[in-house]
């Protein structure tokens, strides 16, 4: 098939990749130059596991191109995928404008009949308004179809090639074989529903697996207070089928370019019905207050931030990508340099894209984790990168000048014991914490 995809960003360029890869022609426009430039010489502007290569492999068949006009890719194709972003508004809403304007373009460029595939995330009802919207300016018929996206960043192709499923909303049954077809060989968990119903299943997944991460980090903190370990109530509680292991790692609470905006987003559309959305409102502040936890728990064991140097391990919201939008390191790091620290940072990917969100001079920017944690006094584990679990703990501690580290991803586990210098300080597992008993120093703890 040949397929235009509008908005080349996470979501639209796995999409394009994935699809150039099954076979199909794929266009990919965005109105981002620097971007199309970019991708036209092959490089692919975001850090994904197993993208560059199969972005290079199918430029190189001709399955993929790139290109700045939008209308030109519109009018080659039989389907158009949306994937320009939705932001959040100041007030928490999502920002419809990418999407208002995409499909303004879009009817302008119709050059035939076609099928228009939403994968934006897009509050209930904005799929009947890009069909007004498009319907007042095109001259052939077409059809507009809710298909939402859930892959993850960091295994965005191996989601899209084995997704759990399928989500197409559509009014009109009958209509969607186009795209049926381009998704039966991802998988056969096709779910057809509604459009207003696929618009709320993106957001009512968001949501829930937001909350389970906020609900087992309230269970860490509990732990922390009783005597438990949450590592061990996690697989305990995961073994449950009605239950499941996943989205139960306690830690600094979740961050990214979509978890904040959508819970945001989903209590605002339930505030425009007049509904108040307690517990999800309870879960973003959780998750708020956790990240205020590191720091407390750093005050508490290195004492007042101003004239120290801190080492940051981790930078992206998650391990295995280049994203930083919502990065917890974002908050961290603006607070301890606020209050008058300076900071070593590393992360394998995301170096680039923190120091484009936050640039200051009291940052050092670092090239492995040794040299963050060097002359530290005190270092904050914010991303679980498997480079971090591999490193010497012993060559760290002896690169410190106060060994205090707090793991905000319960990495450490109990090898950490086999240091008895560190400090440490993890969510939810008081038995490997070593906390600081009032009047002591770390250089007493160290004597
Ligand atoms: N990033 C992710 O992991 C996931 C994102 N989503 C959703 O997918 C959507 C896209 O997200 P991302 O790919 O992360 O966004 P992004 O910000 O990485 O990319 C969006 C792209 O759209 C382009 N764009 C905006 N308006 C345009 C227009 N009128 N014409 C052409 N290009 C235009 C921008 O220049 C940008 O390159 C959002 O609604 C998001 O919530 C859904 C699932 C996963
Ligand atoms: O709508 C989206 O954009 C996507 O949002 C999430 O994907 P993503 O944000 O890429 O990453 P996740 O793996 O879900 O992690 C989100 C955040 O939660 C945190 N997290 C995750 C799992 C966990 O157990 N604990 C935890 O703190 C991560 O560190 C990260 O900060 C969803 O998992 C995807 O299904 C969805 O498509």
């Amino acid at each position: 098939m040949k397929l235009a995809v509008v908005g080349t960003g996470y979501v639209g360029l796995i999409t394009g990749v994935c699809f150039a890869e099954l076979g199909h022609e794929v266009v990919c426009a965005d109105k981002d130059s620097g971007k199309i430039e970019k991708l036209r010489l092959g490089e692919a502007p975001i850090y994904e596991p197993g993208l560059q290569e199969m972005l290079w492999s199918n430029a190189d068949a001709g399955r993929i191109a790139f290109t700045t006009d939008l209308a030109a890719a519109v009018r080659g194709s039989e389907i158009v995928i949306i994937a320009v972003g939705t932001p959040s508004t100041a007030t928490g809403e999502a920002d419809l404008s990418f999407v208002e304007r995409a499909a303004e373009s879009i009817g302008e460029a119709l050059d035939g009949p076609k099928t228009i595939m939403t994968k934006s995330t897009v509050p209930v009802g904005t799929n009947a308004r890009i069909e007004a919207i498009v319907a007042s300016r095109a001259k052939y018929p077409f059809r507009v179809v809710s298909v939402p996206e859930f892959l993850r960043e960091g295994y965005a192709i191996r989601d899209t090639f084995n997704p759990d499923r399928i989500v197409i909303g559509t009014d009109r049954a009958a209509e969607i074989e186009a795209i049926v077809e381009l998704h039966k060989p991802l998988t056969d968990r096709i779910f057809v529903t509604d459009v207003r119903s696929a618009e709320m299943i993106k957001y009512a997944s968001n949501a829930y697996l937001a909350t389970r991460i906020s609900f087992i980090n309230e269970i860490a903190n509990i732990c922390e207070k009783v005597g438990a370990d949450i590592t061990q109530v996690s697989a305990g509680m995961g073994q449950d089928r009605r239950i499941g292991p996943h989205f139960l790692n306690a830690g600094i609470g979740y961050g990214g370019s979509c978890f904040p905006k959508d819970t945001k987003a989903l209590i605002q559309i339930a505030g425009n019905v007049d509904y108040d959305f307690k517990l999800l409102k309870s879960v973003v502040e959780v998750n708020r207050e956790q990240r205020n936890t590191m720091i407390r728990k750093l005050r508490e064991y290195a004492g007042s931030f101003s004239g120290k140097t801190f080492g940051i391990w981790g930078l992206a919201f998650k391990p295995n990508t280049d994203d930083v939008r919502e990065a917890p390191a974002l908050d961290i790091v603006s607070r301890l340099i606020g209050e008058g620290a300076r900071v070593r940072v590393y992360d394998p990917a995301a170096t680039a894209n923190f120091r484009s969100l936050l640039n200051d001079p009291s940052i050092e920017w670092c090239t492995d984790p040794l040299s963050a944690a060097k002359g530290s006094d005190g270092l904050m584990l914010l991303t679980e990168w498997n480079e971090f679990a591999e490193v010497d703990l012993r060559a760290v501690e002896q690169t410190m000048n106060t060994p205090i580290l707090i793991d905000g991803r319960n990495l450490f586990g109990d090898k950490i014991g086999a240091y008895s210098r560190f400090w440490y300080y993890s969510v939810g597992r008081p038995h490997l914490n070593r906390s600081f008993t009032k009047g002591d120093q770390p250089s007493a703890f160290l004597a």
